[in-house]
């Protein structure tokens, strides 16, 4: 290296983290997609901060020892998974446009997402603090993202692992983890903020974990505007401001996203063909929703899953109203969505209809949504 170039940057990662490139040292695997943390340097000034009680602990140095794959880079950064020689493996997520507070104020906000727990929220296990560049620590969950399974995977796996009790499950648990934010973060303009199909995890039994929550205060706004996905909801379009309910909307695309498993226009690359979701649904006619809107993968019809899912997609409707005044508060949203099933009974998948029964449940759905209240 010459003089002026070492003068420029201590080593080649400096040099990469400068030029904003994701900072890894490739160790020829076949993907190239394995790369060692060894190489993330220029960020061993600071310190890992522990979370969690109870939580084996590990100093960054480990980290950079870790042995790491690239699970994606996404809008914020680079996301990779560490697993350290016999032990666990976890995620690191690097944020380089998180300075909107200070640090006292972002080490408060960490630690309260930190007090956070719910069965589907991904806790946040470690931060780690440098001006330039924040670390974020979560477990690795092996089934990875709503995302992929719905739209990564054509194959029989996607037919079987997502069909219908299991996306009622997701949608439910979503909810619920939804509410448990707005109750314990009411000072938040946003309690989500980037409620998305990538940032919800599946656990082994395919239960949802939400995360990139709670973010926004910490982000950059100019880059939050850019990327988050509750910047996209139709009143900062209209009025230029988010509000809680912009959450409300992107439980409602989420929702349309599961049901039709298509992605909606605000997930999509710039320029790539698609279709709004809602405006899509609300082209069809009624009476072609259970044929042409819902997707057929779902399958494994129950007594009552049309029914339910017709429901559903009504609710998403709902949550995807233009006009935030006319929109549902989260709390009414949730409470329709847990009584989606109220009276039901078993909608597990061994309690399979009949093809009469199947035949029965398609008669109308306006008779089947006729219980619910839209607006
Ligand atoms: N804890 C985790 N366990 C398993 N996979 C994860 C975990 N966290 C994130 N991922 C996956 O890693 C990939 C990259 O995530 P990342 O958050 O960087 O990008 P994204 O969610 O696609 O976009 P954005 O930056 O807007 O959040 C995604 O497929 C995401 O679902």
């Amino acid at each position: 290296m010459s003089s002026r170039n070492s003068k420029k940057y201590t080593s080649f990662r400096e040099e990469k983290l400068e030029k904003g490139e994701p900072v890894m040292r490739y160790e020829g695997s076949a993907s190239g997609r394995k790369a060692g943390m060894a190489a993330a340097g220029g960020i061993d000034q600071g310190r890992m901060v522990f979370l969690r009680e109870g939580r084996e602990r590990f100093e960054l140095q480990d980290l950079l020892k870790s042995s790491a794959e690239v699970l994606g880079t996404g809008n914020f950064g680079c996301t990779y998974r560490a697993t350290f020689p016999n032990g666990p493996s976890v995620v690191v997520k690097r944020f380089r446009d998180m300075n909107r507070s200070g640090r006292e104020d972002f080490e408060e906000h960490m630690r309260r997402l930190g007090r956070l727990s719910h069965p589907n929220l991904l806790p946040l296990l470690a931060y780690y603090y440098r001006k330039e560049e924040k670390l974020l620590v979560h477990d690795y969950v092996p089934n990875r993202s709503l995302a992929l399974l719905l739209h990564g995977n054509r194959g029989p796996n996607r037919t079987t692992m997502l069909d219908w009790p299991v996306r009622l499950k997701i949608v439910k648990g979503v909810a619920s983890a939804l509410a448990y934010l707005y109750e314990e973060l009411p000072m938040l303009g946003v309690p989500h903020g980037h409620l998305r199909s990538s940032n919800v995890l599946l656990d082994d039994s395919l239960e949802p974990l939400l995360t990139d929550y709670a973010l926004i205060p910490v982000m950059n706004q100019s880059h939050a505007a850019k990327f988050m996905v509750a910047y996209k909801s139709p009143e900062r379009k209209q009025i230029g401001r988010t509000s809680k309910k912009s959450d409300v909307w992107s439980l409602g695309m989420l929702i349309l996203e599961i049901l039709t498993s298509k992605i909606p226009m605000h997930d999509t690359q710039q320029g790539k063909e698609s279709a709004d979701l809602v405006n899509w649904v609300n082209s069809v006619a009624r009476e072609e929703w259970a044929t042409q809107v819902l997707d057929g993968m779902m399958g494994g019809r129950t007594k009552n899953a049309e029914g339910q899912m017709l429901k559903l997609l009504q609710i998403a409707l709902a949550c995807c109203e233009e006009n935030a005044e006319k929109r549902w508060e989260l709390k009414e949203a949730v409470e329709k969505i847990q009584e989606t099933t109220q009276g039901d009974g078993d909608n597990s998948p061994t309690a399979t209809a009949s093809e009469e029964e199947v035949d029965s449940s398609k008669a109308g759905p306006e008779d089947d949504l006729s219980s619910i209240e839209i607006n």
